[in-house]
């Protein structure tokens, strides 16, 4: 029986609640080998970023390599990848290995209002990345970014995931945690058709890292062979677990519980 294997390609929190370290717990507790390729450090707790460190482009190179030549991924994502050159890189190393099941959160902004992504690499992404990603994981705000268009309703959201499948990204799916409906309602866009997945908004401050959480849950489901409807419906039992059971941990926007999908199963 093989081991499915899981890529994420991101930054780390020193926190723990977001980036590649709530990439590795999602992937374990779906029961999926995780790998990591850290492309920045980042300073960081419950109230904010308080450093944000890139990775030489030399060492980002080196940790794909070695991931290249022993451990072929079977799904991948990317989170933070901060510059121009950081997401160049990533790119031309995807199109080189011909790597499949690529997930890219274009992640920007971090909960507490750090910039995660440097305004002039918004282009890079556009133009290197989104062509290369099965499925895109925007929240509205980085949808907003990407297309340059004000999305304030389910029709702009539409038009936003239009625009984001135009720019060569097979599957959109718009997150709606910054939405103000009283549902959390998540928009899938395939290139035709448009399906969406509706849960409670949990009243909580405890949502770092739920992009992260999210993205990755969907990676695993890659991995292990999930059709996107399935994996896009694990991502959100898991995210939703997740923040429904959180851990009160820190005094500002807290992690989520990356355990509380497997025990709702129990
Ligand atoms: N309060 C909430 N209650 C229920 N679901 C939520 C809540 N907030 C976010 N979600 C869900 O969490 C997932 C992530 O969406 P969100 O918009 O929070 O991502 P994000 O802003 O990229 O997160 P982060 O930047 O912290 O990683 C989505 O499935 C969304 O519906
Ligand atoms: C390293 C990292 N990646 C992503 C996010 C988004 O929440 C964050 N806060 N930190």
């Amino acid at each position: 029986m093989t081991t499915a294997k899981a890529l994420t390609i991101a930054g780390s929190d020193s926190g723990g609640g977001a980036g590649i370290q709530a990439d590795l717990k999602t992937f374990q507790e779906l029961k999926v080998y995780g790998m990591s390729v850290i492309t920045a450090i980042t300073a960081q707790n419950t109230l904010g970023v308080d450093g944000v460190y890139p990775m030489m482009l030399e060492a980002i190179e080196k940790q794909l390599e070695c991931i290249a030549v022993d451990l072929q991924p079977d799904a991948l994502k990317t989170g933070m990848l901060f510059n121009s050159e950081i997401i160049e890189l990533v790119a031309n190393k995807m199109e080189q290995y011909k790597w499949k099941n690529l997930v890219v959160d274009p992640v920007m902004i971090a909960k507490g209002g750090a910039n995660l992504l440097q305004q002039e690499a918004t282009e890079s992404m556009k133009r290197k990345l989104l062509p290369l990603a099965t499925v895109l994981t925007p929240n509205i705000p980085e949808a907003e970014e990407l297309t340059g268009i004000s999305i304030r309703n389910m029709e702009e959201r539409k038009e936003a995931a239009k625009r984001l499948s135009a720019m060569g990204v097979n599957y959109v799916i718009i997150k709606g945690g910054h939405g103000d409906e009283k549902e959390a309602v998540d928009l899938l866009f395939d290139g035709s058709h448009f399906s969406s997945l509706v849960a409670e908004r949990i009243p909580t401050k405890n949502t770092h890292g739920t992009g992260c959480t999210f993205s990755a849950a969907i990676t695993a489901a890659l991995a292990n062979g999930y059709s996107i409807n399935d994996a896009f419906q694990l991502g959100k039992d898991f995210i939703h677990q997740a923040i429904k059971n959180d851990l009160h941990i820190g005094s500002g926007h807290g992690p989520t519980n990356h355990w509380a999908y497997q025990e709702s199963k129990r």
